[in-house]
């Protein structure tokens, strides 16, 4: 693809949340190899931006555009370049570890073998739990489960991350820190959220930063309802 056009471009973006503008007029671009840290106090508005970003949400203004082309018009196209892991990290209770991860594969468009999906299990650390309910796991476990497919959908260029680092413990968020830092190194884009000041070893960085936004008045509320 040409230099000239970013792969990822965000555009005048506005988004309300409930009676909150959140923010307004958000500009961004950024090529491949890149880590995007989304910055702010707690309600600023980051994990609304994610899910923008990943198009569970639609701003009420303004464009997402990957490889130059609309997310919402390319669709599978663009999630099959795409591992999104939300901070309720997308695990079902009542599935064992491997089910989770094979489904949560199935779902994001990368299909893969029982046997690739254990051997993503025993990269996070889970050797052993593959047959456990996700329920019977601890908070960390959970997390690593979810974790599991970023082995096993390591090709997707753009991993989007909702506070990844929380509820591991040492060892597992230096092997996260140095995954994230090779994905960029070879060329993906990582976007992702943290309050914890972990060191990512990326060759180029770049950080939005959220700082609050304001109520709407009942009469803004009507024009936002109206458009
Ligand atoms: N489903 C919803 N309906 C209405 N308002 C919501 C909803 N989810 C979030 N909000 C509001 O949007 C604002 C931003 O929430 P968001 O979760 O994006 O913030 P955040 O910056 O990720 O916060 P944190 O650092 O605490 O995770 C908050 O004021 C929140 O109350």
């Amino acid at each position: 693809m040409s230099q000239s056009v970013p792969q990822l471009e965000l555009k005048d973006i506005k988004c309300i949340r409930g009676e909150r503008l959140l923010f307004r007029k958000l500009n961004f671009s950024c090529q491949e190899g890149t880590l995007v840290r989304i910055s702010g106090p707690n309600g600023t508005g980051k994990t609304s931006l994610l899910r923008l970003l990943v198009g569970l949400m639609s701003p009420q203004e303004g464009k997402i555009l990957w490889g130059g082309q609309e997310i919402k018009k390319l669709k599978e196209d663009f999630w099959k370049e795409l591992v999104y892991i939300g901070h309720l990290n997308g695990v079902k209770d009542e599935l064992a570890a491997r089910e989770n991860l094979l489904i949560n594969c199935e779902i994001g468009e990368h299909p893969i073998t029982s046997e690739y999906a254990d051997e993503c299990l025993k990269k996070v650390g889970l050797e052993g739990f593959e047959d456990q309910i996700t329920r019977a796991l601890s908070q960390g476990q959970r997390r690593r489960v979810a974790l599991a497919r970023l082995y096993a959908s390591s090709h997707a260029k753009l991993w989007v991350l909702d506070e990844p680092f929380v509820a591991l413990d040492v060892a597992a968020v230096e092997n996260l820190s140095n995954q994230i830092a090779e994905h960029v190194n070879s060329g993906g884009i990582v976007i992702l959220t943290t309050h914890q000041e972990v060191p990512i070893s990326a060759n180029k960085k770049e950080v939005i930063t959220l700082k609050g936004g304001v109520w709407l008045g009942r009469h803004e509320m009507k024009k936002v309802k109206n458009v």
